[in-house]
């Protein structure tokens, strides 16, 4: 199995397997979403999409990055999505990064959304599925972002090494820029923030599921999915 470490911009041609990395915070939200009890998440182009998504469909959850406005019912915090009740609802997400990352590999045969909370999980299903070539898709700042690189290069690890550590990982994350702007948006009242976001972000293999990505009609949806036990 090789692996490739790409920005978005970097992407010549869609990979057959794409892992898109976010993990401040697209990716750990969406994991928190589907522990909180979401049946799907449908990723948005744009916030207007996202908008008129739930527009059409009344009891979606719209949920976007940044600040709460008008016509959303959520923002990217995982420290606030915990404290959400989604049984059974659809969520559509729209970020600034991640869900626009996962959108630009649309067209891959396998998209698995990652961040640390399913990093494992998402190892073992690329080692049950046997995948050749799997390229993870950087998508903060550029594709330099630290915590997403970490991430990457930990769920590689784990793909060949049931016992590969994260220490390292989650620390080189914990000094990423993305962890101190969230800590620094805390310390200016910055809405849309939660003060366990970093923590939640960092905490590595917490639910046993990875997260796929794939086309449903028109649509991009994100859906659970169990990975098989460590070491099978
Ligand atoms: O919501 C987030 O933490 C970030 C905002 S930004 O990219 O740092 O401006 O978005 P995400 O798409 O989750 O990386
Ligand atoms: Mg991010």
């Amino acid at each position: 199995m090789s692996f490739r470490f790409a920005a978005i911009p970097d992407l010549a041609e869609t990979p057959t397997v794409a892992v898109v990395v976010d993990v401040m915070r697209a990716f750990t939200v969406a994991a928190w979403a589907f522990a909180r009890g979401a049946e799907k998440i449908v990723l948005a182009e744009t916030l207007n999409a996202a908008l008129e998504l739930t527009r059409g469909n009344p009891d979606w959850v719209a949920l976007k990055d940044g600040a709460p406005v008008p016509g959303f019912d959520a923002v990217n915090s995982p420290g606030l999505v915990r404290d959400m009740d989604l049984t059974g609802r659809t969520v559509v997400q729209k970020t600034t990064a991640g869900t626009v990352g996962a959108l630009a590999v649309g067209d891959a045969s396998l998209v698995l959304c990652a961040s640390f909370v399913v990093a494992d999980a998402t190892a073992r299903l690329l080692r049950a599925e046997r995948c050749e070539d799997v390229t993870f898709v950087i998508t903060g700042e550029d594709g330099n972002a630290d915590e997403d690189l970490a991430c990457a290069h930990y769920a590689a690890r784990r793909i060949g090494d049931v016992r590969a550590e994260a220490a390292e990982f989650v620390s080189r994350a914990g000094r990423s820029r993305a962890a101190a702007d969230l800590t620094d948006g805390l310390r200016r009242g910055y809405q849309g923030t939660h003060p366990d976001d970093v923590a939640l972000c960092l905490e590595v293999d917490a639910f046993p599921f990875a997260l796929r990505a794939s086309r449903e009609n028109s649509l991009m949806v994100v859906r659970p999915v169990m990975s098989p036990a460590p070491g099978s």
